[in-house]
């Protein structure tokens, strides 16, 4: 039996802007904006000056925005180290998903776990250089796994085709793993996605996208979600 995914198993799209490229003046009402816009999940990205090169925003920004994300989910992206101590602040504030670079922690069993014993889902990110053998041995603590597709620390780089080939083997050993009786894990795709590639990113597996300047930088935002959709949707119907 085939272990490569088939456009029919891959699981329904969600599109996920990062609040990076939002107006922080007013992260509130951009929030509620790009909900009612179509978004499925909110996207915050953590950066501390010191895993990558630059500085954003905190847990109690988190906690800020909750209010305003209803019952949507908020998917932080940690780019700190370490990361341990970061993770019961961002459970309490109002996290869905906890996401860290395995680079990042000591003992990237323990921080899953640490994750997940916090009432939220873990996922481990890879960089453009990170192999993916890091999964291996923590399959069943993986709820996401997140490919960066630009280098982390920036938003509005440009997407590196290389992240392709790898998200077909993401995606193979994702499908292997549910086959064998394992639990769902989602595939998500960050950096420079934008309308003009998210159809070639659709068709190599990924099921969650996030897109922070194709989304944030526009001033339709429901136009620009609609857009990515429609090309999602063509490259489902073109493999099927
Ligand atoms: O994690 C990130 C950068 O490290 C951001 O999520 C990402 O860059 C999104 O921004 P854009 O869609 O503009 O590339
Ligand atoms: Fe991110």
């Amino acid at each position: 039996m085939s272990v490569i995914a088939t456009p029919q198993s891959l699981p329904p799209a969600r599109i996920a802007p990062s609040i990076l490229s939002a107006d922080f003046a007013c992260l509130g009402e951009e929030v509620r904006n790009v909900l009612a816009a179509g978004a499925d999940w909110i996207h915050f990205d953590v950066m501390d000056n010191h895993f990558v090169p630059n500085l954003t925003i905190g847990p109690m920004v988190c906690e800020a925005i909750r209010p305003h994300v209803g019952q949507a989910p908020i998917d932080v992206h940690l780019m700190v180290e370490p990361v341990d101590a970061l993770v019961p602040m961002f459970a309490k504030a109002g996290a869905s998903l906890i996401s860290f670079h395995p680079e990042a922690s000591r003992h990237v069993d323990r921080t899953l776990s640490l994750i997940r014993d916090h009432g939220c889902q873990a996922g481990l990110v890879f960089n453009p250089a990170t192999p993916l053998d890091w999964m291996d041995h923590v399959m069943d603590k993986l709820d996401l796994v997140l490919l960066m597709s630009v280098n982390p620390g920036f938003g509005g780089q440009k997407f590196l085709p290389s992240t392709l080939p790898k998200l077909r083997a993401v995606r193979q050993r994702i499908d292997q793993w549910m086959q064998q009786g394992g639990q769902p894990i989602a595939l998500e795709v960050d950096g420079g996605v934008k309308a003009d590639n998210i159809a070639e990113i659709r068709a190599a597996g990924a099921d969650t996208f996030v897109a922070g300047s194709a989304i944030f930088g526009q001033s339709d935002y429901a136009a620009s979600i609609s857009a990515m959709r429609a090309e999602i949707l063509k490259a489902d119907s073109l493999q099927a």
